[in-house]
Formats: C-alpha cells, sequence, structure tokens
C-alpha cells in the first residue's frame, strides 16, 4: 500500500519570549515521536517588533534550520509569502492589533491565550478572519492533550452520569512581604498596560475545564448562555490578584467554579498534596485531574459504587529523544496541520463562538471586579501603523 506522505504545515513566529519558545521548539520535534503521521511542521521564519538580531539568535536558541528567516519586524513576517499560518506569542495586551496584522495579511493565525482583552475585539477578529478566509484559533493547548480529549469522551458517555458540577483552580501561591506578589510590578502578569491580571493570564484555564466539559458537550441546539458570578481582589496595579467565578447553567441543572490567584497555590508543596485541580462531579461519580490546569498529567475516575476501586491514569507528553524536548504544544500545532489540510478556518475543539463566549465571562468577570485595562489595548480599533505592531515602547 502507497503510503501518504504528511502535510506540511510552514510556520512563522511572532515575538521571541518565553513562550514562542516553549511552542518552536515543540514545532521542531518529531512528529512520529508523539505517533502522528499524517503532518508535520516547518518553522520557516522568526520575527521580533524590535530588532533582527533578537529573532536571530531566538532562531539559534530553539535549534531551527539556519535557513529559517529572522525579521526585525511583525510587519515583514505577515509579507513573507512562505509563511502559512502565524503563531502570535505577544502578551495579551497585543493580540487584537497583531493578530489583526497577520490576518489582514491573508495569514492564517494561533493566536495565544488570552484571545484578546475584550470580547468585541475577539468578535471583530473572527468576523476578518471569517471575510478573509483564513483560519484562526486561540492557543488554549490544553484542549488538544489527550487527557482533555480523553476526559470529555467520558463525560460525554456518561462515564459518571450527569455532570452537575466542575470547580477547577489555577493559582500559583506567589505571595510575598509588605502585600506584594512576587512578580515585579512592570511584568506582564500584573502590569494593565500589558492586561495583566490572575484572570486573563491564568483563570483562563480554570475557565477552559469548566466549559470544555460543561459547555462544549452540549449539544449545539442546547446551547446555553451562561450567567456570571464573579469575585475580584484587585492587586496595587490594578490588576486582579485572587478571581473567582461561578459559571450557571440553569437549564442545564450545572455549575462551574473558576478559580485563579497570584497568593495562593493550587499545589501547596510541588507534591500534588492539595488533592486535584480539577473536580468534575456526575451523578454517579467523579473524574479527578491533576494540575496544573494547564498542563496535567494525571487523572483519576472515582465511581458511587465502585467500592473504593479508583482508577488512576498517568498521561506523560512525549518527547523527542533526539532533541529531547516535548512540551505538550505540538498537539495544537497538528490540530492547526489538520485543519489547514481539510480547508478548514475554525477549529472544532475550539470553535470561535466559544473562545468568544469565554471571553464575555471574562469582561463580565472584571466588570464586576472593577478591573480596567488603557484603552491603547482596548480599543478595536485596528491600527497597523501603532505602537503595538511596530514595537514602540
Ligand atoms: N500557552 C501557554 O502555556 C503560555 C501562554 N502564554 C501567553 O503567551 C503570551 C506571551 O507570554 P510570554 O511569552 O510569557 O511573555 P514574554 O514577555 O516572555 O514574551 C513576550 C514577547 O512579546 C513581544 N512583545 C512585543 N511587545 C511587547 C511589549 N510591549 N512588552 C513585552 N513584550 C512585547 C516580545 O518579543 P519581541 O521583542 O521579539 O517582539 C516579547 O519577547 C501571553 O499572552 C501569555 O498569556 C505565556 C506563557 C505560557
Ligand atoms: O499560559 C500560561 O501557562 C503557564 C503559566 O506559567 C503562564 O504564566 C501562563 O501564561
Amino acid at each position: 500500500m502507497a503510503s501518504t506522505a504528511p502535510f506540511t504545515v510552514k510556520w512563522g513566529i511572532m515575538a521571541t519570549g518565553w513562550i514562542a519558545e516553549m511552542f518552536t521548539k515543540d514545532l521542531l520535534t518529531n512528529p512520529v515521536t508523539r505517533g502522528v503521521h499524517d503532518v508535520r511542521h516547518q518553522v520557516v521564519a522568526a520575527a521580533s517588533s524590535t530588532a533582527k538580531d533578537r529573532a536571530a539568535s531566538f532562531l539559534e536558541k530553539v535549534g531551527a534550520a539556519s535557513t529559517t528567516k529572522a525579521y526585525g519586524s511583525y510587519h515583514e513576517l505577515v509579507a513573507d509569502p512562505d509563511v502559512d499560518i502565524v503563531y502570535v506569542a505577544t502578551p495579551h495586551s497585543h493580540h487584537f492589533q497583531n493578530a489583526m496584522l497577520a490576518i489582514s495579511a491573508g495569514k492564517n493565525v494561533l493566536c495565544e491565550k488570552a484571545l484578546t482583552v475584550t470580547a468585541a475585539q475577539a468578535r471583530q477578529l473572527v468576523e476578518t478572519a471569517r471575510a478573509k478566509g483564513v483560519f484562526f484559533m486561540e492557543a488554549v493547548w490544553t484542549r488538544y492533550f489527550p487527557i482533555s480529549i480523553k476526559v470529555r469522551e467520558l463525560v460525554s458517555s456518561g462515564a459518571i452520569g450527569n455532570v452537575y458540577r466542575v470547580v477547577a483552580d489555577l493559582s500559583v501561591g506567589r505571595d510575598a512581604p509588605e502585600g506584594k506578589v512576587d512578580f515585579d510590578d512592570s511584568h506582564r502578569m500584573i502590569n494593565v498596560d500589558l492586561a495583566g491580571g490572575a484572570l486573563l493570564d491564568l483563570g483562563i484555564y480554570s475557565l477552559t475545564w469548566v466549559f470544555q466539559t460543561l459547555y462544549h458537550l452540549q449539544p449545539e441546539e442546547d446551547k446555553e448562555a451562561p450567567k456570571v458570578v464573579a469575585a475580584i481582589n484587585k492587586y496595587h496595579t490594578g490588576a486582579d490578584e485572587t478571581t473567582s467565578i461561578i459559571v450557571q447553567f440553569p437549564k442545564h441543572k450545572s455549575q462551574g467554579i473558576a478559580l485563579t490567584s497570584l497568593r495562593v497555590g493550587t499545589d501547596v508543596d510541588g507534591l500534588n498534596s492539595g488533592g486535584p485541580a480539577i473536580r468534575i462531579q456526575g451523578s454517579s461519580g467523579e473524574i479527578q485531574v491533576m494540575g496544573p490546569a494547564y498542563r496535567p498529567l494525571q487523572y483519576k475516575v472515582i465511581n458511587k459504587d465502585g467500592g473504593g476501586e479508583i482508577e488512576v491514569v498517568d498521561c506523560p507528553i512525549p518527547k523527542d529523544p533526539e532533541r529531547n524536548w516535548g512540551h505538550g504544544m505540538f498537539w495544537e500545532a497538528d490540530e492547526c496541520a489538520r485543519c489547514l489540510r481539510d480547508g478548514k478556518v475554525e477549529s472544532e475543539t475550539l470553535p470561535w463562538s466559544e473562545s468568544i463566549v469565554i471571553m464575555e465571562v471574562m469582561e463580565e468577570a472584571l466588570r464586576q471586579g472593577g478591573v480596567t485595562y488603557p484603552e491603547l489595548i482596548t480599543s478595536d480599533v485596528y491600527d497597523a501603523q501603532g505602537a503595538l505592531n511596530t514595537g514602540k515602547r
């Protein structure tokens, strides 16, 4: 039997920070080492908003091929005809403008979470992607982990009965003396100019677990918009430091509780002694997922009538032995490749409509908590030559 060559996608990396490095190293792994034979990835270019040298050092650091192009501006990257898809890895403050830049240039886009700062920005991106006929996806990598797929299957097959409540936490315990947290005030985690705050950075993963188990699996004709009640403690920079959200689906008799904090940690001692990060509670049992919520590695199924027998399943992340690397972001990249191959403009695992609803929930929570961000980063007026696209700081 003749074997089909894998479909190859050519990536352009926008920004050279921490997550750009993690993701690009994942792209450079051999898909066969994770059992994937139908798609593969090529990194053809990377861009820094400030200097070509920075992009060149980045490419060297990640071990890209010597032919990979280094650009000193995002504009040059999106103009490169060799780039099939742009990975936007800037702070969330910049996502709207940077993703618009790429989509307007006719590029497919995978954009880091949180997708945008406001729901209106997310809606506009979706409308622009639709009009341009390009693929667009929020990079919530966790949704594409085999563990997430398995948990969604368990829930939809009724393995724990009707699911009525999900409690999910992603908190990092960075409390510091004198009312501070252990990040500089300029750090993107708490800097409102960069859309900092626990919710947009971390709470989105708690919401991911609530949404992928309670909302995503609702039948299309029965999709229920959530009601939202939130409590927020603000940091002195104005960003949220501890946020708790109740997401209610009254028609489905279900509730999600999404928690996040910079003060206390989900994992108290680094050994998961605090218990699961996620509890999915059904009428006949419970699924527990061990954290961190963004990169979980184990789940447990506990049945009401199981007589104490608990199924524990480890889901390790495969490493490419040649590169000694595997972070888990390659699964979302594989999804992008398959969507491009199949001519899809959105991913069924995280449809545009769901990214928008989640942005609406976060926006409402931030409104209830009195968190506001500057006009420059909340505006939904696209400005190709503005500071967010040209690297003027
Ligand atoms: N999926 C995941 O697991 C993770 C996702 N993230 C998401 O990725 C995004 C980036 O986070 P991270 O990589 O940690 O951030 P970094 O600060 O490490 O990198 C951000 C990069 O964005 C570019 N940039 C452009 N303008 C600015 C600006 N004004 N200030 C700072 N950087 C700027 C810079 O690259 P250059 O100078 O080259 O243009 C910089 O290196 C965030 O939205 C975050 O939520 C982050 C961590 C994990
Ligand atoms: O997306 C993320 O996941 C990992 C965290 O460490 C990081 O702060 C966050 O941006």
